[in-house]
């Protein structure tokens, strides 16, 4: 299975504070970290900084999560993949046609520019979603695992390479879905207790035992007196035995 290094969500409000993360993260010569650029920060700054990251030989990770009319993130999509990200997402509950929209779009997009092909990853359920809110306020009548397994399978079938779940999932969409196919999973917590306005977390180990591609993981590494300490635990915490 395809492990790849923690993905750190730079979420931060200057720019200063991106590059000083955006450093220390690139000295890390013995791996390749990966940073995710998201809406906070590419508001703020737009395309430049993800020029930053790719010049200090970061991966990219763009998640501006598009969910609108099919044609709108296509076309939205081919500007993006004219940046250079390794990853980039959509939301599942765009349905099918939306998603088949935002991989030819965003497939084009790499191409004209001559990049490489990213892989696009669809949210199922954000991890801040619980049952609770799942029945009381969207109204959807199965499980919450039902709900994230029905995203996956038609995440699959759209041709996108893979969502953004809770790890808590894992194990139920690989019930439905091909070996590649890709569960990339924030909600990741060393210490269970300090959940923010995360609902389902879990611990980087926990994320590697379920079968977790790949973890994102924000607060704990950006707030940490040592980021650099933080993401190493968490790195090793997750990468395990692979190391
Ligand atoms: O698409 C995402 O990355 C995402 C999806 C989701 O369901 N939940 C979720 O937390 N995320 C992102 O993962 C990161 C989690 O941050 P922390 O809670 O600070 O670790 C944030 O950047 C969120 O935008």
């Amino acid at each position: 299975m395809q492990r790849f290094e923690p993905m750190v969500a730079v979420d931060v409000e200057t720019k200063q504070e991106a590059l000083r993360l955006f450093d220390k993260l690139s000295s890390d010569t013995d791996h390749q970290p990966i940073v995710k650029i998201g809406m906070e920060l590419y508001y703020a700054f737009g395309p430049g900084i993800v020029r930053e990251a790719k010049g200090r030989g970061l991966t990219v990770f763009l998640d501006l999560k598009l969910y609108d009319i099919p044609n709108t993130v296509e076309r939205t999509m081919r500007v993006l993949g004219a940046l250079g990200a390794s990853f980039v997402t959509t939301h599942a509950a765009g349905g099918t046609e939306m998603m088949k929209a935002a991989k030819r779009g965003l497939l084009a997009g790499a191409a004209a520019a001559g990049r490489r092909q990213p892989k696009l990853l669809a949210v199922t359920k954000l991890t801040s979603i619980d049952e609770q809110i799942l029945h009381d306020e969207q109204k959807v009548a199965g499980t919450l695992i039902e709900a994230v397994q029905n995203a996956a399978h038609l995440t699959e079938a759209a041709g996108l390479d893979g969502v953004i779940c809770s790890a808590q999932e894992v194990e139920a969409i690989r019930q439905v879905t091909g070996p590649d196919f890709l569960c990339v999973t924030p909600g990741i917590r060393l210490n269970l207790d300090n959940k923010d306005d995360q609902k389902r977390v879990v611990t980087p180990a926990q994320a590697r035992e379920l079968g977790s591609n790949a973890i994102v993981v924000g607060r704990p590494i950006t707030l940490a007196k040592d980021p650099m300490k933080a993401y190493n635990e968490i790195r090793q915490d997750f990468m395990g035995e692979q190391d």
